[in-house]
């Protein structure tokens, strides 16, 4: 890719990874040092918010540790170069911390009992949702790679709430229409598989009944690494740009799109928002 598209580590803001380019830049551009020591507080300041957000936070539980420790040390090139995923898996494809505490306060919040997940991975956003269910609530979450399926159980059964997480298998397009002709509807639908086709899961969901009155759409990477507002995007770029476009002026729904890690957006029905009072 011609132009820095894609984050580095954790880090999926293009501004801050145009500031640290900058940085680098500086060094041998025979700017002052005054410069130089001004942006590097800048950055500074960065990373301190973000660390300072982090560490002031409720902790994650250690079951959620272990999936987010084993997703960063896993062989995931070697996998793919022996055929044992179907794709290429990196570890920044994992909900992290941040996203995860912010889903839990959605599912928490909205007392959900039933939430679907569209995209599983290692189970990190299933095992989130689930710690915030009651004992009979239930996540069922897709994907489409066995290879996830089996590491997904194996971590997420290590915690007393796996038992509430079912993985079905397969395209997750598929995996919407089986469960709307199953006539299944969800509280919380936390949308997180490949961004290109958001538009048609999302349409599947509102127009099949998937989601349950008074529920919530969480959508994860809404910005994409900043592609949706910059003049370059690149497939998935392309798709949630069109996402967003699309959702924004849905009249059904009420939405706001927060820039958490990658772009977090939260979808409503308008009905839903609006406050019964009693008549006096
Ligand atoms: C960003 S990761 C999901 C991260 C996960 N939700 C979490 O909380 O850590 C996206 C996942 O979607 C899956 N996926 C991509 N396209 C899919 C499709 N068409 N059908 C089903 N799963 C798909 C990938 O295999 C991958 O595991």
């Amino acid at each position: 890719m011609a132009e820095q598209l894609i984050g580095i580590g954790k880090y999926f803001d293009p501004m801050v990874l145009k500031l640290l380019e900058l940085q680098e830049r500086l060094k041998s551009a025979g700017v002052s040092v005054e410069i130089q020591k001004l942006l590097d507080e800048a950055l500074d300041l960065f990373f301190k918010r973000d660390r300072y957000c982090a560490d002031h936070s409720s902790p994650a539980s250690p079951e959620l540790e272990l999936i987010n420790q084993m997703t960063l040390t896993h062989p995931w090139e070697d996998l793919y170069a022996q055929g044992k995923t179907i794709w290429s898996l990196r570890p920044f494809m994992m909900s992290g911390f941040k996203e995860g505490q912010f889903l839990k306060f959605i599912v928490s919040i909205s007392n959900a009992k039933r939430v679907l997940e569209i995209g599983t991975f290692t189970g990190y956003g299933a095992l989130t949702c689930a710690e915030a269910l009651p004992d009979d609530g239930e996540v069922i979450t897709c994907d489409f790679d066995p290879y996830l399926e089996n590491l997904a159980k194996e971590y997420t059964s290590k915690s007393v709430h796996g038992r509430k997480i079912s993985i079905r298998l397969g395209p997750a397009l598929e995996t919407l229409n089986q469960l709307a002709n199953e006539k299944q509807s969800f509280d919380v639908i936390y949308l997180d598989a490949d961004k290109d086709k958001y538009w048609a899961y999302y349409q599947a969901i509102m127009d099949r009944g998937l989601l349950a009155p008074r529920g919530t759409i969480v959508v994860d990477s809404a910005l994409f690494y900043g592609q949706v507002y910059r003049e370059t995007r690149d497939k998935n770029g392309e798709g949630l740009k069109t996402f967003n476009d699309n959702v924004s002026r849905d009249p059904r729904v009420t939405t706001v799109l927060i820039p958490l890690q990658d772009g977090m957006r939260l979808i409503r029905r308008t009905e839903d928002m609006l406050v019964k009072r009693q008549a006096d």
